[in-house]
């Protein structure tokens, strides 16, 4: 099995339970919360904020020209997914980003965040596969999500941008660049399993993020998702 095709199917349990989460959920039926939108919004922001940076940082540790050069033209504008962000506040009757107040990042959203930086740290790799989650959950829910007949729920444009039906607004392309990457590197045992766990930490750190925003939490739970992270790596 070529290394990709490893990653994915280890984080599969996972990816199944941040289907079921209520956050995806209610936007399925459109429940979801105004204070639940207010918050994921704001929390995304920031986090898109700071992913464009790790991005960044990730083509200028390029390990080789071709490398840089793939990478160059995914370099995430911050407001690149705004669009998502406007749709959900729009369903709550607010028209701007701006008209919310200041984000102060949750705990949860600062240690995603900083998760991605530590991977910056240790090398080239490790950072690739730590910004992989962001890149490759979403599509994968979304596709699951979207619904096959028409529907009048204001919220379903939000799946089917991340389902790249919108491709001229936001082209979905950044996950099948950064798998290929890794799989054309040869990696030795040791090296795999350590960007596996990194790898599942940050899909870990994707289900974190609906249960903060969706919950409101303002302070970090560690492992209440119900697999662990033993669970998956032995998988
Ligand atoms: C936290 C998070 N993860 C993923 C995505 C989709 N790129 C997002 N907007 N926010």
């Amino acid at each position: 099995m070529i290394f990709s095709e490893v990653l994915k199917s280890h984080a599969e349990p996972l990816v199944k339970e941040i289907i079921q989460h209520p956050f995806l959920t209610d936007i399925t039926t459109n429940t979801l919360a105004p204070a639940a939108i207010i918050a994921y919004v704001q929390q995304d922001e920031f986090y898109l904020s700071q992913y464009a940076l790790a991005l960044k940082a990730a083509a200028d540790l390029a390990p080789s020209p071709t490398i840089a050069h793939v990478l160059m033209p995914l370099l995430f504008e911050p407001n690149s997914e705004s669009i998502a962000h406007t749709w959900l506040l729009k369903s709550i009757d607010i028209s701007q980003v701006e008209q919310l107040p200041t984000t102060v990042p949750n705990p949860t959203t600062q240690a995603y965040i900083d998760f991605l930086f530590a991977n910056k740290s240790k090398d080239f790799f490790s950072l690739i596969t730590a910004l992989l989650p962001c890149a490759w959950v979403y599509p994968e829910f979304a596709k699951q999500l979207v619904p096959q007949e028409v529907t009048d729920n204001p919220l379903i444009n939000w799946l089917q941008l991340y389902d790249n039906q919108f491709p001229d607004l936001l082209k979905m392309d950044l996950a099948t660049v950064l798998f290929t990457i890794l799989d054309q590197e040869t990696f030795t045992q040791s090296k795999q399993q350590q960007l596996l766990a990194i790898f599942l930490q940050g899909c870990i750190y994707e289900w974190h993020f609906f249960d903060a925003t969706y919950f409101q939490k303002t302070r970090l739970l560690a492992n209440t998702s119900t697999i662990t992270m033993e669970e998956l790596m032995n998988a």
